[in-house]
C-alpha cells in the first residue's frame, strides 16, 4: 500500500530536526485522535504543533520515567516560561523588517511578567496566551503600535498572526489529562510562532530582490555575563533564534542556491559539568536547519521546497538540567548572518530514516558530488544472484514468528555465530563476538589468514607479485531475511533496518577531508552504518581507477575478500568490491584510521548464503561519545607498492600509524617495537587510550 502522502510529509518535517519517523509515529497518531483526525491543524505553520507535541512526549516520558506527579505546581510555572518563550519569538518573527531590533525577555512587559508569574491552575490561564501574544505585538512594534485582541486589528500586527488564535482558544476544552492540557495549551500558542513567511509567502516570479526580502530573518545569540543561575540561562536559550540566511545574488539557480544556504551550525557538547562557559558554548553552538534541497528548476514550489526550514525553540520550564539544556541547544536554530559556513540539512535527501547534515564550518570546500544511494547496487559485470530459490530451507527459519531473540532456543539462523545470535536484545553486538572481530582485525594470526592461487588483487595489475598477500578469514554474522518467518522487528534483523544514529558530515581540520562525527553517545557493539556503494568487479575497479580525473577525490575501495580462502580460483565476476565514488552512503565518509579507529567493519550476510557478496556492516568497537570523529581501519598495507590502488599519505595521527614514508626514526622504531613484542597486546593499549 502506498504511504499517505500526509504521514510521508510530516515525518519529512521531522526529519529535517533529526527526529525518526519511529519517533514521531506514536505522537502523530495521539495529535490525530486529540484533533480529531484534522490533518490541517497539524500541518499548519510548517508543522509546529507536532514538533511541540513530539517535545511535550519526550518530556513527559522523562517525567515519568522519574516517577514524578502529573500534575504540580510546576507544571504552573513552566507554562509560564513557554508562554514567555513563545512571546519572544512571536517578537522576532513580528520584528523581521527591522534587523536590528532584538527584543529580550527582560524587555517584555510586567503585565507579562505578572500574568507569567500567577500561581493560577493551569487551566484556568488560558487567556493569557491571548494577552502576551497581544503584549508582543506591542514590542514588537516599538510599542508604538498598540494592537488589538480582536482579529481584524490582529491582523496589522504583521504576517505571522492572525485571527485565528482567537478561535482556537475558543475552541478548547478541558481535558483531565496533562499531556493534553499541554496540546491544548501548545495549540492556543501556535498561530503566534508559525514561520509561514519562509515557506508560504512565496508568490511571484522568483527574482532576488523578492526572495531576498522573503528570507531575511534577524539572529540573536545572547551573553548573561558570569552568572549561569536559571534566569539567565533561560534567556540565553531564548535569544538562541531560528533562521536559514538567504543572502541571494545573482540568478537563483541551484549552484547559487548551495551559496544561499550558507549558515553557521555546530552541536556541541560539553558533557556533565554544567558550568557557564559551557552553556554559552552549547547555546551558542545551536544548531541551524535550513533544509537545502535543490533540484530542478527554481519555481515556487521548488523554493518553497529549499527553503522549508523548521525551527523550535524550547523550554523546559524550572527543571533546567544539564540534559534539557543539552536538548535544547541541539534543537535551537542560530544563524550568523554573513557567516561563510555552509550547511545541508539532509544530504541522504530523505532516503534514510534519519536525516544526515553536512557543515562546513570554513565555507571553503566544494560540495562533495556524489549520488546517495541507501543500498548497494550493481555497476554491470558483477555476479550477485539474489534469488528466494538459493535460500535452502536449512538457511533460514521459516518456521519462526515474532521475534526470534526471545526463543528459548536460537533458531537456524543462529548457526552461522554458533548457535546463538550475534546481536543482544538491545541491538548491539554481543561483547565476545564483538572482541573476536577486533582481534582478528588487529592482531591477526597466521591461522586468521587464507592465501589464493591466483590473487584477484592484483590480476591484470602491471606488477604481479609472486604469491597472494593473503585475506583475512572474517566472522560473519547472518540475519534473518525474507523467507523467515519473523517479523521485521526481530532483532536479527539490525544491518537491514538501517540508519537509526545521529550522524553528521564535517569537513576535518586534518586534511583528510570530509568526515563524519556522531551527534549522540554511542555504546560500544552499536550499529552505525553500512558501507553501500557500487558492487564492481575488481577488472571494473581498476579500469575505472585508471581513467579517473586527477580531480575527483576517489574514496578507498572496500574488497570483499572475507570469504576468498573457501575456493581456490575465483571467476572474475566473482571477486567483487565496493566503490562509493560515485555512488554511496554516509560510509564515504568514513576516513581510515591505523589501528584504533573506533568502529569495526563486520561482514553481515543477508539475502544470499553465498560468500562472494555480503553487506560491510560498521560497528562501534567501544563507547564512542557525542561529537567524536568516526573512523575504522581500512585495513591498507601502505608498504605494499604493488597494489594497483595507491593509498593516500595517511594523517589519521594515530600513534600506531602505519604509513612510515612521512614518519621519524622515532615512530617507526616504537612501532616495531609494538609489532615486535608478542605478549604485548595492542587491543588492550588503545582500549585504555582511547575508551
Ligand atoms: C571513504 S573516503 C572518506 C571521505 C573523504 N575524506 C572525503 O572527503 O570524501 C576515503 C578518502 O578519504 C581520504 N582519507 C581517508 N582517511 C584518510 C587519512 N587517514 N589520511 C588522509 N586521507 C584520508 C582519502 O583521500 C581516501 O581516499
Amino acid at each position: 500500500m502506498a504511504p499517505n502522502r500526509r504521514v510521508t510529509n510530516a515525518y519529512n518535517a521531522m526529519r529535517i530536526l533529526g527526529i525518526s519517523d519511529d519517533e514521531v509515529m506514536p505522537v502523530l497518531k495521539r495529535l490525530l485522535k486529540v484533533y480529531g483526525n484534522s490533518w490541517e491543524l497539524i500541518e499548519e505553520d510548517n508543522y509546529q504543533t507536532l514538533i511541540h507535541a513530539y517535545f511535550e512526549s519526550m518530556e513527559y516520558q522523562q517525567e515519568k520515567g522519574k516517577g514524578k506527579a502529573p500534575i504540580s505546581n510546576h507544571d504552573g510555572e513552566r507554562a509560564r516560561l513557554k508562554l514567555q518563550m513563545i512571546s519572544v519569538v512571536d517578537n522576532e518573527i513580528l520584528s523581521k523588517t527591522s534587523k536590528k531590533k532584538i527584543i529580550k525577555p527582560s524587555q517584555a512587559s510586567k503585565e507579562d511578567m505578572k500574568l507569567a508569574n500567577s500561581s493560577q491552575p493551569l487551566q484556568t490561564r488560558l487567556s493569557e496566551v491571548e494577552i502576551i501574544s497581544s503584549l508582543s505585538c506591542m514590542d514588537a512594534r516599538d510599542s508604538k503600535k498598540l494592537c488589538h485582541e480582536n482579529a481584524a486589528s490582529a491582523r496589522d500586527c504583521g504576517d505571522s498572526f492572525d485571527g485565528s488564535s482567537r478561535s482556537h482558544i475558543q475552541k478548547i476544552h478541558m481535558s483531565s489529562n496533562r499531556y493534553e492540557k499541554e496540546l491544548i495549551i501548545l495549540k492556543a500558542k501556535k498561530p503566534k510562532l508559525h514561520l509561514e513567511p519562509v515557506s508560504s509567502h512565496l508568490k511571484g516570479p522568483c527574482d532576488d530582490s523578492n526572495v531576498n526580502h522573503r528570507f531575511k530573518f534577524i539572529s540573536a545569540l545572547y551573553q548573561n555575563g558570569p552568572n549561569p543561575n536559571h534566569a539567565n540561562l533561560s534567556n540565553m536559550v531564548q535569544q538562541a533564534i531560528v533562521h536559514p540566511e538567504y543572502n541571494s545574488a545573482g540568478p537563483c539557480d541551484d549552484s547559487n542556491t548551495n551559496r544561499h544556504f550558507k549558515s553557521i551550525s555546530s552541536l556541541y557538547q560539553n558533557g556533565p559539568n554544567l558550568n557557564h562557559a559551557n552553556l554559552t558554548n552549547m547555546v551558542q553552538q545551536a544548531v541551524v536547519h535550513p533544509e537545502h534541497n535543490s533540484r530542478g528548476p527554481c519555481d515556487d514550489s521548488n523554493v518553497n521546497c529549499r527553503f522549508k526550514s523548521i525551527s523550535t525553540l524550547y523550554q523546559y520550564g524550572p527543571n533546567l538540567n544539564h540534559a534539557n539544556l543539552t536538548k535544547i541547544a541541539q534543537k535551537a536554530i542560530v544563524h550568523a548572518e554573513n557567516s561563510s559556513i555552509q550547511i545541508l540539512s539532509d544530504i541522504t535527501k530523505g532516503s534514510e530514516k534519519v536525516a544526515i547534515s553536512l557543515l562546513d564550518e570554513t565555507g571553503s570546500e566544494e560540495l562533495p558530488k556524489f549520488n546517495y544511494i541507501p543500498n548497494n547496487i550493481i555497476y554491470q559485470n558483477a555476479n550477485v544472484n539474489i534469488s528466494l530459490a538459493r535460500v535452502a530451507d536449512e538457511d533460514c527459519c521459516s518456521d519462526c514468528s515474532g521475534n526470534c531473540l526471545s526463543l528459548t532456543f536460537p533458531c537456524a539462523c543462529s548457526q552461522e555465530t554458533g548457535g546463538e545470535f550475534a546481536y543482544t536484545r538491545e541491538g548491539l553486538v554481543k561483547e565476545k563476538f564483538l572482541e573476536a572481530c577486533i582481534a582478528t582485525k588487529i592482531k591477526p594470526q597466521p591461522y586468521h589468514f587464507v592465501y589464493c592461487q591466483e590473487c584477484p588483487i592484483y590480476k591484470g595489475s602491471e606488477h604481479m607479485p609472486e604469491e597472494c598477500k593473503g585475506h583475512l578469514v572474517r566472522k560473519f554474522i547472518k540475519e534473518c531475511w525474507r523467507k523467515c518467518g519473523c517479523d521485521m522487528q526481530c532483532g536479527n534483523r539490525v544491518v537491514q533496518r538501517g540508519l537509526r544514529c545521529k550522524l553528521q558530515v564535517f569537513l576535518t581540520q586534518e586534511g583528510k577531508g570530509w568526515g563524519i562525527r556522531t551527534l549522540e553517545d554511542l555504546p560500544k557493539g552499536c550499529f552505525v552504518c553500512e558501507y553501500v556503494g557500487e558492487i564492481l568487479t575488481n577488472a571494473e575497479l581498476y579500469e575505472r581507477v585508471l581513467h579517473k580525473s586527477s580531480k575527483d577525490r576517489h574514496t578507498y575501495p572496500v574488497t570483499l575478500d572475507a570469504d576468498w580462502g573457501s575456493e581456490r580460483v575465483l571467476k572474475d565476476d566473482e571477486a567483487l568490491c565496493l566503490d562509493a565514488t560515485y555512488n554511496g552512503n554516509i560510509a564515504r565518509f568514513i576516513n581510515h584510521r591505523c589501528f584504533d579507529a573506533n568502529l569495526i567493519d563486520i561482514p553481515v550476510e543477508v539475502e544470499i548464503p553465498d560468500r562472494h557478496y555480503y553487506h560491510i556492516a560498521l560497528f562501534t568497537n567501544r563507547k564512542v561519545k557525542a561529537y567524536k570523529e568516526l573512523t575504522w581501519d581500512y585495513g591498507i598495507d601502505f608498504d605494499d607498492q604493488e597494489h594497483p590502488i595507491k593509498a593516500f599519505q595517511c594523517c589519521c595521527g594515530s600513534t600506531f600509524c602505519r604509513d612510515k614514508k612521512k614518519k621519524g626514526l622515532l615512530h617507526n622504531l616504537l612501532l616495531y617495537l609494538c609489532y615486535a613484542m608478542s605478549e604485548f597486546d595492542l587491543s588492550s593499549l588503545f582500549n585504555v587510550t582511547h575508551a
